[in-house]
């Protein structure tokens, strides 16, 4: 099978295929629906979809997969699409509360060949997952998303945050409630962003 690079990922050329389309979508939906900043629009590929392939780098695909607030599908669709080849019994679930965004959450998931739940609610209303892993990009600061990481994990479970120039500061702001083992990760796409990689979130 041959394989194409993105970046540190190797992915096969159907996975690449699939991830091109999904591109494809975003741009076209966008500007009806907000998907993404519109001075994001002439660079999906990178700011987006490469910045979700790097989301799933570090770890092996887990039994289930909770995305919060995923919007157009970052990372979440990029998951389910890099899933259907290296862990096609993953139980994905996407969790946004905007509506017309889980329309084209459902249809870009349809479209690409993937396999994922799309939940149109509140991550607040929803009852605890317990997920192997939960991811979220652009949600909420780290204190929030370390909340919803102690509802909806299972224990030992993983959650990937991505997070710009600030991280530190989160980090340290978050230590005063949670404690938690963190691993950074500098990012592919951006500098000084990181994905934090957080295990053992317990209240301090
Ligand atoms: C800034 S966007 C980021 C979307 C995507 N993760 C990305 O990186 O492009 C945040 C998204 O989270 C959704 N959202 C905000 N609060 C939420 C909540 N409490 N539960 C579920 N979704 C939420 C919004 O509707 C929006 O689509």
């Amino acid at each position: 099978m041959s394989e194409v690079k993105i970046r540190e990922a190797h992915v096969s050329r159907e996975t690449y295929d699939r991830l091109k389309h999904y591109e494809s979508l975003v741009k076209k939906w966008s500007p009806k629906i907000n998907l993404i900043a519109k001075s994001t629009l002439d660079n999906v590929w990178d700011r987006h979809i490469v910045d979700s392939v790097q989301i799933c780098q570090g770890i092996d695909f887990p039994q289930t997969w909770l995305d919060i607030g995923s919007g157009g599908g970052f990372p979440g669709v990029v998951v389910a699409i890099l899933a259907v080849e290296r862990a096609p019994d993953c139980v994905i679930t996407l969790i946004e509360s905007d509506q017309r965004k889980c329309a084209f959450l459902r249809t870009a998931i349809r479209e690409c060949g993937a396999n994922a739940k799309v939940v149109s609610e509140r991550i607040e209303k929803v009852p605890p997952m317990a997920a192997d892993v939960i991811s979220a990009r652009a949600l909420a600061d780290l204190t929030t998303l370390l909340g919803f990481a102690e509802r909806h994990l299972q224990p030992g479970g993983i959650a990937l945050f991505s997070k710009g120039i600030q991280w530190k500061k989160e980090v340290d702001n978050a230590r005063s409630q949670w404690q938690f083992d963190l691993k950074s990760t500098n990012s592919w796409t951006e500098p000084e962003a990181v994905v934090l990689e957080i295990r053992g979130v317990t209240r301090v």
